[in-house]
């Protein structure tokens, strides 16, 4: 199986984007309309209404031009985390967890010795 997995993300384009760029995505591809050339995306391309917890299960290694959307990956918004966010909030979660069990066995333990 291979490990490594090459992902791309496309942001919703802004109105001055939707102005200026020609190009479209679909599926695993970006195409200028009624023209010859289309591009297909490596592994899997993401969809620009992908929430940002289905992105979390994955290691992401963030590269893409200036303003296409890595910062937004990584870090979200309030209303929408990012990729460390959430990473830091289910590593909390573990750990709290973890924690609770070796309480417990330690209770346990205790009790029967
Ligand atoms: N999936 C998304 N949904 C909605 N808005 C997005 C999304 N991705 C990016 N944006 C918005 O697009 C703009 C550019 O994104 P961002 O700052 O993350 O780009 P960047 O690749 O980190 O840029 P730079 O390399 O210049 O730092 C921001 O206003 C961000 O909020």
């Amino acid at each position: 199986m291979e490990r490594i997995h090459v992902s791309v993300r496309s942001r919703p384009l802004s109105a001055e984007d939707g102005k200026t760029s020609p190009w479209r995505i679909s599926g695993n591809s970006i195409f200028i309309p009624n023209q010859p050339s289309k591009f297909e995306f490596v592994s899997y391309a993401l969809s620009v209404s992908l929430a940002q917890h289905l992105l979390f299960l994955g290691t992401v290694f963030a590269y893409g031009q200036t303003n296409s959307g890595k910062t937004h990956t990584m870090r979200g918004v309030a209303a929408e985390p990012g990729v460390i966010p959430l990473a830091v909030h289910d590593l909390f979660d573990i750990i709290k967890e973890v924690s609770l069990r070796f309480a417990l066995a330690a209770s346990l333990t205790r009790r029967f010795m």
